[in-house]
């Protein structure tokens, strides 16, 4: 394990955070335009050796914010059976309650560039073509209707290219300013704007904020979201989470379903909080807690089985948990929603996904998942 040298300055106020990450593969966590940005790597560990890369780090911290001192992003596969990464930048310049900061490893130096133009890209229907996921949202009722599962999370993909030097920092900006509510997030490729909050620990409070039920914006009717169908899937959602994190928090107490509305759509959404037990970390809830029935399905290995079967695409990191973690464990993670990745030479995959129960209808979850592609195809246009 080697031993980093990391050290927080406070700085005048850092402006636009995007500017101080990398144009051709941005590292960023962001909600309103503060939060932290990353340069360079320093390192890359598996998720399993953060405790001990952090408990070994010399950490000279003079800010004390939550993203001050040693911190890593890290945007994990839905799969969990693939390996999850974590990446200390060499570089971290953040904001948070109108203080700025900039955190370097070793004897890196913070570097900062405007913005260039946001690329374009034609996205088309990549392994899930329209007609195909309407057949697997109608296998998926058919499979629920058997008993096999209560619901499963189908999703369907589009996929596109820019040019390799593009300024993904431009595209992540335009999510960012389109959708201000949102976690805008870019970790190894994998950019997106996500309205859903996996789990945060910041000084021992545990927050979470479970969405499930989806209606189109509508200017005052309520109606849709409330619906059994919407109910049933969001009930199933918060279930899962408040028995997941029940042994890893205590005294966890959740709001009453509200309505959060995005320019794109609507939500049922139900914010959880609690304490943090003793010896966990952000990382420990978010390996307990990934993949939700947001995500996933209920009960998650029948769902996971289903998604094996009826969704012939490879989810990546799409759904997957993406955030940061510091030294103490604390830290934010999103679900990887509303995104695309882009690789090194200029592909683009997108992908959304709606979840599935006994009474879904095909044509209503094509559009859904419709609804959920427009913040990549509007960034992109
Ligand atoms: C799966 C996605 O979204 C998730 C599924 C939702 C639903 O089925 O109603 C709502 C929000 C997200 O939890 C996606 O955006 O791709």
């Amino acid at each position: 394990m080697p031993v980093l040298e990391v050290r927080t300055v406070a700085l005048d106020d850092a402006g636009e955070l995007l500017e101080w990450t990398s144009p051709d593969a941005p590292l960023a966590f962001l909600r309103r335009g503060d939060g932290i940005v990353g340069l360079g790597e320093a390192v890359r560990v598996p998720a399993a050796s953060w405790t001990a890369l952090a408990d070994a780090a010399l950490v000279d911290d003079s800010v004390g914010m939550p993203g001050s001192g040693l911190v890593a992003f890290g945007s994990f596969p839905f799969r969990r059976d693939r390996p999850q990464e974590l990446v200390v930048p060499a570089v971290v310049v953040g904001r948070r309650d109108g203080r700025s900061w900039v955190t370097t490893v070793g004897a890196a130096a913070a570097e900062r560039t405007p913005l260039g133009a946001a690329p374009t890209a034609e996205l088309s229907p990549g392994a899930v073509t329209a007609a195909a996921y309407r057949d697997a949202v109608a296998a998926a009722t058919r499979a629920i209707a058997a008993g096999r599962a209560s619901k499963v999370v189908l999703a369907r993909d589009l996929g596109g290219s820019i040019p390799p030097d593009s300024d993904r920092r431009a595209t992540l900006a335009r999510l960012a300013a389109a959708y201000p509510d949102t976690w805008a997030f870019a970790v190894d490729g994998m950019l997106g704007a996500s309205p859903e909050t996996l789990v945060r620990v910041s000084r021992g409070e545990v927050t979470a904020r479970v969405l499930a039920g989806t209606a189109a914006p509508a200017l005052d009717d309520a109606a849709p979201l409330s619906s059994a169908k919407n109910r049933s899937e969001h009930e199933f959602a918060v279930r899962s989470v408040l028995e997941t994190i029940a042994p890893l928090a205590a005294d966890v107490s959740h709001t009453d379903p509200f309505i959060l509305t995005l320019p794109n759509l609507r939500h049922l959404a139900t914010d959880v909080r609690g304490a943090l037990a003793p010896g966990r970390s952000v990382l420990d809830l978010v390996a307990a807690l990934h993949p939700t029935a947001a995500v996933g399905g209920t009960p998650t290995d029948a769902a996971l089985e289903l998604i094996a079967e009826l969704e012939p695409l490879d989810r990546d990191r799409y759904a997957g948990p993406v955030g940061w973690v510091d030294a103490a464990g604390d830290g934010e993670w999103a679900i990887a929603l509303r995104c695309a990745r882009i690789t090194p030479d200029g592909a683009v995959t997108a992908w959304a996904g709606a979840g599935i129960v006994a009474d879904s209808d095909p044509d209503a979850e094509l559009a859904e998942t419709g609804l959920k592609l427009r913040p990549v195809i509007d960034a992109l246009s």
